[in-house]
């Protein structure tokens, strides 16, 4: 049986700026556990808008988000912060790690949010996301030494530590040569084939959308395929 993941309902976004625009209109679908989903559609279309509002980053919009079959809308940001770090993993184009901490410690990091795990469960646990993604060898070098593939795959522990419900990907690989990207590409597949996770990427990247499970096309704020 299908179990809904995430569910958006009517989503609806404008910005006032200074004149009001409208730049989401009526989105709505649903991703299941162990889609691999790619959300496509010109610059300007709204792919990252969307993917704020998905995230629970951004509250300003009408409609309703579900996730995990909870209702996201209308929660506190306090309350948000919580559920995001248990729940949701992202990634972005850029891998924001902190260089001067070794990439074991990058990836412990959000862990050490979360108040249910010790110390040494959260160390062992990031070992485990790094031997997945074959770069435990990398574990106790400083997050600037290593190369920018690396790091990508580092920030992919990094969101992976506290086992979300669902990984989001801001062009997660927009900032890769082909060689990176394709690694990346298959770690995602990976990811949902071999392990069941759930993934939400934009991207700009046709061929890395068609090889994904399914594809979203957005244009001008709207969903014209899912
Ligand atoms: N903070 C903001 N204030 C006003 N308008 C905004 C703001 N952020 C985005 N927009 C506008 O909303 C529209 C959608 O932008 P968005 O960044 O979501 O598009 P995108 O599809 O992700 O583009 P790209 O592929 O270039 O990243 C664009 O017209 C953009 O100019």
């Amino acid at each position: 049986m299908k179990e809904l993941i995430l569910e958006a309902r009517h989503i609806n976004k404008q910005f006032h700026d200074p004149v009001t625009v409208q730049v989401l209109h009526d989105i709505t679908f649903t991703v299941n556990k162990g889609e691999f989903v790619s959300v496509i559609g010109k610059s300007g279309c709204g792919k990252s808008t969307l993917l704020y509002i998905l995230s629970t980053m951004d509250t300003d919009y009408q409609g309703e988000l579900l996730i995990d079959n909870e209702l996201m809308t209308g929660r506190s940001d306090t309350e948000l912060a919580r559920i995001r770090n248990e729940k949701i993993g992202f990634v972005f184009q850029f891998h924001y790690l902190l260089n001067e901490f070794t990439v074991l410690q990058n990836v412990m990091l959000p862990g050490m949010k979360l108040a249910k795990y010790s110390q040494q469960e959260i160390e062992h646990r990031a070992l485990e996301k790094l031997k997945m993604l074959g770069i435990d060898n990398l574990a106790q070098k400083k997050a600037y030494k290593i190369s920018g593939g690396e790091k990508q795959r580092v920030a992919i522990a990094r969101a992976l530590i506290n086992d979300p419900l669902i990984l989001m990907g801001d062009e997660p690989t927009g900032n890769l040569d082909s060689l990176n990207s394709e690694m990346v590409f298959d770690i995602f597949k990976d990811l949902t084939d071999v392990h069941n996770h759930t993934l939400l990427i934009v991207t700009h990247d046709q061929s890395f959308a068609e090889r994904s499970g399914r594809i979203i096309e957005m244009e001008d704020g709207r969903i014209i395929r899912h």
